[in-house]
């Protein structure tokens, strides 16, 4: 009873958060959420509004369904509001997390990034290659793999300063199998013992605690490895560890501080990104007219002796809005990165109680007609004439903000930089090589299918796995690919 008032008391003047039906006791809404919680926030959204709480176990979730309340929530109200609590891509807002801050932002602001675009462009180079070689087989291939070894390489250079010999080589495995260790601890499973703490006491701590004392020993030990291959390198190829380790001399920082933002970056940088680039050639595979139209574009302005480059993207409208559409429509993440509020605070007359989480539903968001006209259609005009990168609309008014799936506020994506900048080089240049048309079926005709509502919500949204062919465009392409390699 105590521990039911203490939930439902509110301060005299205010109102209660609404919150949806479905609430039993001591699950809360756990099981009337069901297993896309994304879609039922969105349906809760008609019956009670745009803004309302949801109880998970002990834990209270409160949804914000539109952008004007994520702007006036995680944009607007100071620190307080912006904390997270016990979650993977960040530390509360505490005097760690205020020191590491300009370090992590000084590393991977715009102009540190626009340094490191040759790496880029050396990986993604490599990629191609991979998808020439093994990509034109009838079947085609499934491109997830090669996708994250491409993204997880551009981690590793622009990082350490180091890169992978192929998907086989010792090294790619081995972060593979931490990053997907660590994410195993942001899936539902693991959320359990958030809903009902007591469970931590019962049901197999000992082993989740091991596993999670051992995968931190494991990433330890994997990233010391790799700041002392910077340390030893002759050539001082800049890196962000390298950045660091200048910090940790003058005394900004300690050693504690450098590994573990290294296994921070490389745990935010490397499955969203690729999980975003898979969404982009599905999407491209199944919509064969845009994809012409996003290669005449690439035939009119680059045409066909050169790769596209950075400097490129302003004039290669089309595919910059294709992206902006795929991260709006397929967003790698459905709820971002919840944020934390560990004081009371209220808004628009309501009571919004301290220890909550608060999620940003971007499903709800991108899928909101009154911002977005026919918002259900994948429409890759909807951006064209926007100039500006997510990055710069993300520090502006939220009403032109084109998506927010890299969340919100002061805890926005700190990789945001490098990570737009590896979308449109990773597509531009797999578009300027290649035709992505669906592989085929064993009778080598019929095209395979790839249903783009087929997926796993994950830590990120994974589409379920498909196949396709790498064709290539041209008779330069063989050349130019190999060729820049040797350059
Ligand atoms: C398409 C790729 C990516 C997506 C969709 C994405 C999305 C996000 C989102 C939604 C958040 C939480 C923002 C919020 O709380 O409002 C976040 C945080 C973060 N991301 Fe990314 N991210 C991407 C790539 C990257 C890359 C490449 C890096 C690193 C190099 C990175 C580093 C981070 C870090 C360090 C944070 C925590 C920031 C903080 O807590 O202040 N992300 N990201």
């Amino acid at each position: 009873m105590w521990y039911k008032r203490s939930f439902d008391r509110v301060p005299k003047g205010l109102k209660p958060l609404p919150e949806p039906p479905g609430k039993k006791l001591i699950i809360g809404h756990l099981k009337a959420i069901g297993l896309e919680p994304h879609r039922r926030f969105k349906e809760w959204r008609e019956h009670v509004g745009d803004i309302f709480m949801v109880q998970m176990g002990q834990e209270r979730w409160i949804i914000l369904n539109n952008m004007q309340l994520v702007n006036d929530l995680l944009q607007k109200r100071d620190w307080e509001i912006i904390q997270r609590k016990r979650l993977y891509a960040g530390s509360p807002n505490n005097e760690w997390f205020r020191k590491i801050t300009p370090l992590v932002h000084g590393a991977l602001n715009n102009r540190r990034i626009n340094s490191y675009t040759n790496l880029i462009n050396e990986c993604t180079l490599e990629l191609l290659q991979i998808f020439h070689r093994d990509g034109q087989t009838l079947q085609g291939l499934r491109p997830q793999s090669y996708l994250s070894y491409t993204n997880l390489n551009i981690m590793l250079n622009v990082i350490f300063a180091i890169k992978a010999k192929g998907i086989d080589d010792p090294l790619y495995k081995l972060l593979i199998d931490l990053s997907k260790r660590a994410f195993e601890f942001g899936t539902m499973k693991h959320r359990i013992f958030n809903f009902f703490p007591i469970l931590r006491w019962v049901l197999s701590r000992r082993t989740t605690l091991k596993n999670a004392i051992q995968l931190r020993d494991d990433w330890e030990t994997t990233v010391e490895g790799l700041l002392t291959q910077v340390k030893n390198d002759r050539d001082e190829k800049p890196c962000v560890a390298r950045d660091l380790l200048k910090k940790l001399q003058e005394g900004r920082c300690d050693e504690f501080d450098v590994i573990h933002l290294s296994i921070g970056l490389i745990n935010a940088g490397t499955e969203t990104t690729s999980t975003a680039l898979n969404w982009v050639i599905a999407l491209l595979a199944k919509y064969p007219e845009y994809q012409a139209r996003a290669h005449e574009e690439l035939d009119r302005v680059i045409g066909k002796t050169r790769l596209p480059i950075k400097e490129d993207e302003p004039s290669l409208d089309f595919i910059r809005s294709f992206i902006k559409e795929s991260m709006r429509w397929a967003a790698p993440l459905n709820f971002g990165v919840p944020h934390y509020i560990e004081e009371d605070d209220e808004y628009m007359e309501y009571h919004i109680p301290k220890n909550s989480l608060v999620v940003l539903a971007n499903y709800s968001i991108h899928t909101d007609e009154t911002r977005y006209k026919n918002a259900n259609t994948f429409d890759p005009t909807r951006f064209l004439g926007i100039k500006e990168s997510s990055a710069v609309l993300a520090q502006g008014k939220v009403e032109l903000r084109d998506h927010f799936a890299f969340g919100a506020g002061r805890r926005l994506c700190s990789g945001i930089h490098l990570a737009e900048a590896e979308l449109f080089l990773v597509t531009s240049r797999i578009l300027w090589a290649f035709r992505i048309e669906p592989g085929l079926q064993s009778d080598g005709v019929t095209p395979t299918t790839i249903d783009l509502f087929k997926y796993t919500n994950k830590f990120t949204v994974c589409l379920d796995p498909y196949n396709v062919r790498f064709v290539p465009r041209h008779e330069n392409v063989d050349s130019i690919i190999y060729q820049e390699n040797s350059n």
